[in-house]
Formats: C-alpha cells, structure tokens, sequence
C-alpha cells in the first residue's frame, strides 16, 4: 500500500519516514554551515546529499548518525522512529555510518576486523563467526579474510569497511562518499552492493561529489548549496529545471526532412544530421503536445527522442555562485 502524506495518519507518516529533519542548522563560530535545511528520507528508500567541497554533506551525515550535536535552534529530527534529541542512544543502535575515513584496522586481518565489529555488538563468539564468514563471502573477500588489511586494495578496504557496517544489522545506513577514489569496476561493484542492500529493505542515505553515481543510484536528490538545499527531486526530476531539454525528430529522407523543417519553424534545424530540436522541458504534457502538433501538421520522422540535461548541468547550475575553480577537478585530484 502505498501512503501518501497528505492522507496519512501522523504514526504511520513517521513510520514510513526512515529520517526525517525539519530546521537543521549548524555554525562554527560565525560561520553557518547548514542553515535550516528540512530532509525526508522514506524507509526502504536511497537519498543522495550533493553539494561542493565544503558545501556542509559531511556535517549533514554526522548530525543524523549522532556524531555530532545539531545547533540549539534546529527543529525535529527523526531517525529510525527515534527522537534525536532525547534519544540519540536507540538512533545509533539503528543505524551503520560509514565515514570518509574508513573503520578499517590495517593492521588485522579482514576476518579480525569482522570479529571486532561482532565484539563491540556482543555477537556471541559462534554468532560473530557466522556473521563475519557470510559478510566476507558476500563481499567478495572470503579469500583475502586471513589477510591483513592494509593489503586489500582501495576497492577492498571500502567494501570491508561497508561490511563492518552491516555487522549489527541496521535498517538505516549512512555512506559518506563511498566511491571517492574507487576505479570504475570497484565502483560499479559498490553500486551494486548498495542496490542490494536497498532490496533487502535497508534505507541509504548517502553524499557523494559524483552525480553519475547519484542518478545511479538515488530515489531521490538533494542539492546543498551555501547552507540550504538549492533543489530536490528525483534526477529526472532535477533535469528539468535546467534549460536545455529538448524533443529530437531525425528523418532518414531528405525530403521529408525538408517539408518538416518548413512547416515547424520553430524547431532548430541540424541540416546535416537531417534532424530538428524542439525546446521541450520533456514532461509527458509537453510531449503529449508536440505530437499532436506533429499529427495536425502531417509530420512523421523516423525517430524521437526526447533529451533532458544531465545533473551535471543541474550541479552548476545551482552551484555557479559559490563553486571555487578548484572543484572543476575530481576530488580525489583536488585534496
Ligand atoms: N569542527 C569544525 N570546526 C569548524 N569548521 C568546521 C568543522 N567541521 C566542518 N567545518 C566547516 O564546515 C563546512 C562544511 O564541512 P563539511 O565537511 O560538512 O562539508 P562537505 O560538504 O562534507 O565537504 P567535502 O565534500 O569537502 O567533504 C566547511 O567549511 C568546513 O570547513
């Protein structure tokens, strides 16, 4: 059953919401790191938090995992059904964070840091052991599991790092950056570990500077910009604010090409391509209008396709203002 907010009963909105945040503020000093911003993550769900270097992701991450305190004047804020104020200690029994900086010992093994996490749990010996095998066989590391760590590769070390997370079970899990400095494959790998924790129930909550990995992967998008959240939507949503979409009509006969071309004067034409753009947001309104235009002016290409931005162009375009020149650079380049 699907529940919509504005006919749900309160109790059932807060248990369909894994996080929710109204107001969240942070400063340090005089500086206003997050100023009042509201997120709604719903259970089962994957939310992405993007924003620039600096842009308050990371603060974001740590208020809602516990790690650090939100300002005085923030509103409500909600994790796993738990009040954040008055009981932060039932939060971190519900959730796994998995920082930037990884929880990974160097230097025990993969297998022994498994059983550190089973410890700090109070996994019994025989549980933790059981936990720990299935985790490394899952994640792909049951033959580097007698190893020490230090010498898993990046791509490991982010993987057992994930898995020490999942030692306690949490329906809520936090993933700051996860994929800085992976590789493409170790990347892909990644996503397709956070995929499956998502069918299996477990809410993400993620930040992350790459907005592939975003529209990969997120439900839903937030973009932090300057202390507030510039947008929010699914990608495809987000896509839309920017200018830029438009309906593709590509012909294989010049001549049909030609006659089209004549009769929608408002279409940009690409003589070569044999093809005309038609500015177009790419809502199902819009295109439900232009192909009655098409029909009423006898026009039939051979294709179309509509075209919307990437979240490249929405990423700039909400953060022109405040993105230093450096951040052109990926990350992992610019640290
Ligand atoms: N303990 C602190 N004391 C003072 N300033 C801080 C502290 N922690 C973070 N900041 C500042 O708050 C701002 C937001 O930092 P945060 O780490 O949340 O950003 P971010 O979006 O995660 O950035 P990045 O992508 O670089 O990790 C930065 O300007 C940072 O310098």
């Amino acid at each position: 059953m699907t529940v919509t907010r504005a006919s749900a009963p309160r109790a059932v909105q807060a248990a369909t919401q894994a996080i929710s945040a109204t107001g969240l503020r942070k400063s340090y000093g005089d500086k206003t790191v997050l100023d009042g911003i509201d997120l709604t993550v719903p259970a089962g769900t994957v939310f992405a938090l993007l924003g620039p270097n600096g842009a308050g992701k990371t603060t974001a991450v740590k208020i809602l995992s516990t790690l650090i305190t939100p300002g005085a004047d923030s509103g409500e804020i909600r994790v796993g059904g738990h009040d954040l104020a008055t009981d932060p200690q039932a939060i971190r029994a519900a959730i796994g964070v998995t920082g930037q900086f990884s929880a990974v010992d160097g230097l025990i093994t993969g297998e022994e840091n498994m059983l550190l996490m089973a410890d700090l749990h109070h996994l019994s010996k025989r549980e933790g052991r059981r936990v720990a095998a299935e985790l490394l066989e899952r994640f792909d590391l049951a033959e580097a599991a007698k190893k020490p760590a230090s010498t898993y590769s990046g791509g490991m070390k982010r993987r057992l790092d994930i898995a020490m997370t999942l030692v306690g079970g949490p329906r809520i899990i936090f993933l700051d950056e996860p994929t800085t400095g992976l590789d493409p494959r170790s990347r892909h790998t990644m996503w397709g570990i956070i995929r499956e924790l998502v069918a299996d129930g477990v809410t993400v909550f993620l930040t992350t500077q790459y907005l592939e990995e975003a529209d990969e992967l997120a439900d839903r998008i937030a973009v932090l910009n300057d202390g507030k959240i510039a947008a929010e939507g699914s990608a495809e949503e987000l896509k839309r604010i920017v200018p830029g979409g438009h309906v593709k009509l590509r012909f294989t006969d010049p001549d049909a090409y030609r006659s089209a071309a004549s009769t929608l004067r408002e279409a940009a034409p690409d003589e070569e391509a044999l093809a005309l753009r038609i500015p177009s947001d790419g809502s199902q309104r819009e295109l439900r209008s232009i192909l009655d235009w098409l029909d009423s002016a006898g026009v039939e290409a051979d294709e179309l396709t509509v075209h919307t931005p990437d979240l490249d162009d929405v990423f700039f375009a909400l953060t022109a203002s405040t993105v230093p020149a450096q951040n052109d650079q990926p990350k992992e380049n610019a640290r």
